[in-house]
Formats: structure tokens, sequence, C-alpha cells
């Protein structure tokens, strides 16, 4: 099926560095923005600038010129594509040069998580996940957009510096025992979780109280930040008694609540818990023993409808002995158990009572989308519709995510083809549900992950998502993708040689449709450039960009932080 692809033109006598800004160049410049071009001079912008009250950062901080990445070994410098090349500086922040409109309404910082740093001395990380965390930021206000980032302050990252090496076991790398006695200590360590990252590379989350918290897949790796300033403000301590290592990486956050999975290892099974606003304490809401084995499923996320929580059992399982291994093995610390199968459980969030448990078609999946209750006519729930960025059920995407991989792009079409894989989970006693594709996945090139979607419809039947999906040939999903689920269409967005980051979706204030409001994203571009970009949600059409000093390293997760 033929997609439409709007590329947006490559900007002459682009606006490039934020310092141009301060320093007021008057020349004319002609920079063009979606089909039209537009003309306006850097004093005329510099102006409008400075003319807004109440501006939170006046002068914007210098920006260094680009330094070779760190990776490189001297002659072929440039090689890598600046999406895998860790960040050249630990923290950078400054006006950028707005191209277009932001939308007035838009005032708030949209913050960004991922593992943007891959090289500590002279010890090289090998795994996309493994990188310690680079926090990004734009802040949106009156029109203007102030960028920063800067790397979070975790045990992990802090004994790396001093020590010139990794000193905690990170997502496919375990330190180096010195020797016997070390390597004893060691397994004892892992055993108390002493030896695991704080790591939080993966996403950000506003809670209901207004703390801002980054994420791991460890619970030591939760720390608090300051949304404003970046700064790592310390660990985020859960207080209950539950214990446990670790917990799914995305949990579901709302203004009321903070839900999330935490998978026991030693009876294999999940705890449902809640935690409230105001609290680090979690409850237990209910729990769901495995129906598969020998050991849980990968929980990386997990979806919600209005009165359920939808625990997945992937046949891609938590392995012990794995976890024990000081060398990468080729699914890190999973195994894949197809003939264990794979499950779909519903929870009632109000008693914890386990509604349904059917098996469904083997799957892998990171990210689910969205779940909802489907009704019949009476309103009585049939079925609960849950959606994932599916990867047919090829664990191979895993190993794709090695930064050699990512790395070595010679325009061979090595991206193993994903969907959005539609669970159908009968309330009516079945033992089986449906897994099938929500659309063709030839409306998005095969390629699906990274998504998000209007927050005000999580649990709710909704119609659009946005993620992240393929222009062919590629090794890792290379355009934005707008998913309507009515039309059964795909609008995607592509521009040559760039990895564009999740696209995040912000409601319109007082929106009434599914699609009002803006998807911000940050592409890093082939030349080692990059630069903000907002859509419009409903036409998918460019609206804004600003270029960044450098390119950033891809990232993960993000959320919005509205202005108070
Ligand atoms: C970045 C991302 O998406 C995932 C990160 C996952 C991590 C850091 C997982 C870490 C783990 C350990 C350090 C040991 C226990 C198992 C596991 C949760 C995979
Ligand atoms: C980058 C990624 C998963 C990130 C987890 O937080 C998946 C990419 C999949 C490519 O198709
Ligand atoms: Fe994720």
């Amino acid at each position: 099926m033929a997609s439409s692809f709007t590329v947006l033109p490559v900007i002459r006598n682009s606006l490039s560095y934020p310092t141009m800004v301060a320093s007021g160049y008057n020349n004319k410049e002609e920079f063009s923005f979606g089909n039209k071009p537009i003309f306006k001079s850097q004093r005329d912008i510099l102006q409008d600038r400075l003319a807004v009250a109440n501006v939170a950062h006046t002068l914007p901080v210098v920006a260094p010129p680009l330094p070779p990445p760190p990776e490189s070994s001297g002659s072929n410098d440039w090689r890598h594509h600046v999406a895998w090349t860790s960040i050249p500086q630990e923290r950078w922040e400054g006006e950028l040069v707005v191209e277009g409109q932001i939308p007035r309404w838009l005032n708030g910082t949209y913050l960004r998580n991922g593992p943007g740093q891959w090289q500590i001395g002279d010890y090289k990380f090998r795994h996309l996940f493994d990188g310690y965390a680079t926090l990004v930021k734009l802040q949106f206000q009156n029109d203007r957009l102030i960028a920063g980032h800067r790397q979070i302050e975790s045990e992990a990252y802090k004994a790396a510096k001093k020590n010139k090496k990794i000193c905690y076991r990170e997502f496919s790398e375990v330190p180096k025992p010195a020797n016997f006695l070390a390597y004893m200590g060691e397994l004892a360590n892992l055993f108390s979780g002493a030896s695991l990252t704080d790591n939080a590379n993966t996403g950000v989350v506003k809670l209901g109280d207004g703390r801002v918290v980054c994420l791991t897949e460890t619970q030591k790796g939760s720390i608090v930040i300051d949304p404003d300033t970046l700064d790592t403000l310390g660990k985020f301590e859960y207080t209950d008694s539950l214990g446990g290592l670790i917990h799914s990486a995305h949990p579901i956050v709302t203004d009321s609540e903070f839900l999330t999975l935490l998978p026991d290892l030693i009876k294999p099974g999940y705890l449902v818990v809640r935690m409230e606003p105001g609290t680090n304490e979690r409850k237990v809401i209910g729990r769901v023993d495995c129906l598969g084995g020998p050991s849980p499923g990968w929980v990386h996320s997990f979806p919600v409808t209005e009165h359920y929580v939808i625990v997945p059992e992937m046949p891609l399982r938590y392995c012990a002995k794995n976890l024990l291994k000081a060398e990468p093995t080729p699914l890190y610390k999973f195994e894949w158990h197809p003939e264990s199968k794979g499950y779909m459980h519903v929870m009632c969030k109000a008693s914890g009572n386990i509604v349904a448990s059917v098996e469904v078609p083997v799957f892998i999946t990171f990210h689910f989308i969205n779940a909802y209750e489907e009704k019949d006519e009476d309103g009585r729930v049939t079925a609960v519709i849950a959606d994932c960025c599916e990867h047919n059920a090829n664990t191979t995407i895993l190993d794709r995510l090695r930064l050699q991989n990512l790395r070595s792009f010679n325009g061979e079409d090595v991206l193993p083809d994903a969907r959005v894989g539609r669970f159908i989970i009968p309330l009516d006693g079945s033992a089986h549900g449906k897994l099938e594709a929500a659309l063709e996945a030839d409306e998005h090139g095969r390629g699906m992950d990274m998504c998000s979607i209007n927050p005000n419809f999580l649990g709710k039947k909704y119609r659009y998502a946005y993620a992240c999906g393929a222009q062919r040939p590629c090794n890792f999903p290379n355009t934005l993708t707008k998913l309507d689920f009515v039309k059964k269409k795909a609008t995607n967005w592509y521009d040559e040689g760039s990895v564009p980051s999740e696209p995040f979706f912000v409601a319109r204030p007082g929106a009434t449709e599914e699609d009002d409001g803006v998807v911000i994203s940050i592409i890093s571009e082939k030349n080692g450039g990059g630069y903000a970009l907002l859509l419009d949600g409903s036409t998918f059409q460019g609206i804004a960009r600003a270029r960044l000093p450098y390119g950033l390293p891809y990232g993960l997760h993000g959320c919005w932080v509205p202005n108070k």
C-alpha cells in the first residue's frame, strides 16, 4: 500500500546556532518552512525575543564547535551517525532560533531521557540501552524556546567517571571482578541489588504531586530531577517494604496515581502496585501468577483501561542464569521460551481480581500503545483491546540495537519488520485471545516503535497514535508516523538520513478533537546536526523547527511539564 511521505525541504542559509541570536546578526536570512519560504531578519527575531516579558533566560550559553565523536579513533573521524555518538559535553543550555510558529498555548517543558554517553575513559559500551542517561529539555515559553541537556548524576555514572570504568551492572555489561574473591562478593551484591545500576536512562515522568522522576528498569534507578535546571536532586526512595529489585520501565502516571508492575523472579508472577501522589509508598492492588515458565516475561511496559490493568506475559522471559553471566548473551538478561507461550492477564483495578487470563500468539514488544474496553449494545464490557508495537515475535530486534549494528548502516535494509499488534482479550471466560495487525504494516514501512497518544485518551477507545515507522532501506525506524486506526492509514514524515526520536503528543488545552495538539520530536541528522521539530497533531505538517548547536544522541522517552 502506498504511503504518503512528507519531506521537509532542506533549510537554506539556516539560522544555525543560538550564539547568532546573542550577537544580533542583521543580515536577511531566507529560510523555508513546510512548503513556504519565510523571510525574517535575525535582528527582527532577536528584537521579537527580547520584547517578550517574563523571560526565564536572557542570554544563551555559547555552544562549542562540534567536537570529534569520542568513540572515533583518529583517521575515519565522523563515521557514526550522531544519533549513536556520545554527547560531546556534560551539559549545555541556550536559546534556539525558531523557524515557523510555536503555538501560543504551548507553555511548558518537554523533557526527554535516554542513554547518551556510551564511553567512559577507554571503556566503550556495546548496547544502546547501556549508555549513561542524558536528559534533554525544550522549554517553550511565550514563543521562545530554551533548550538544554545534562547528564543525570546517578551513582553508576559518578562511579564510572571517578574510576574510568563501569562499576555497576548495566543492561548488558557487568563490571569485571579483579579476582575470585571479588567475584563471590559481586554475586552477593547481585542478590542484594547493591551491584545493579541506578543509571536512570529510559524515561522521565511527572508525578501527580509535581515531582519529576527519571526511571529505568531497576527500582534503585528512580531519580528525582529539577525540570528547569536538569539538576539531579536525589534518589526517589520507595518507603514501602515491597522489596524486589526491578520494575516496569514505563509506569502509568496520571495526576491521580502511579501504577507499575513488579516482576517476581522467585515465584514467577507480577505484583500490580499503585502509589498516590505525595507519597513514596506503593500499595499492592493484586498479584498475577505466571501461566508459563520458568520465570516471568520481560515487562518493559504495560497498558491500562479505565477499570483494568493489563499484565502481559511475554515468552521473552527474565533469565537468572544470564543475570549471573559476565559476558553479554544473545538475548542479554532474557531467554526466548516460545514453548512457554504468551499470555495476557486482565486485573480489576478496584478489587485486584483477575477477570481474564488468556493465551495469545507469541509476541515481542517493548511498548504498549494503549488499551480500552470494548462494550456491547447494553454497555457490558465484552473484551479488552490492547495495542502495542510488536516485532513479529522476532527477538533479533534486541541485537539490532547493538551500537555496532546501529553505527554500521550501509544502505542494506536490515530493520526487522514490526507492526501495530492488537490483542483482543475476551472477558467471557475463553481461554484464548487474538493478536492481529491493527492496520497494514506497509502503511508505516513495516517499522514500528516509540509511540505516544493523546494522554486524555489513556485507557479509552482512541483513534490516533504517533510512533516511529520506517522508510526503507534502513537499520532503525526513521520516520515519524501518525496512525489512524479508523481509516487504517498512516501519515509519514521523513527527512533523508535523519533519526527522529519518539514523537510526543501534547494536547491543546481545551481541545475537543483527539488529534488537536502538537507532536514534538528531536531529530538527529546524518551530517552531525540536529533540530527540535514541532508537527501539527492533526495535519502532521511541520509548524516549527529550531536548530540545536549540535546533533544529540538518540533519546528514548519524554514527558510534558506544563508551566504553573
Ligand atoms: C534503556 C532501556 O530501555 C532499558 C534498560 C534496562 C535496564 C537498565 C535493565 C537492567 C537490568 C539489570 C541491570 C539487571 C536485572 C535485569 C535488568 C532489569 C534487565
Ligand atoms: C529503541 C527501542 C526501545 C527502547 C526502549 O525503551 C526500540 C526500537 C525498536 C526498533 O524497531
Ligand atoms: Fe521504553
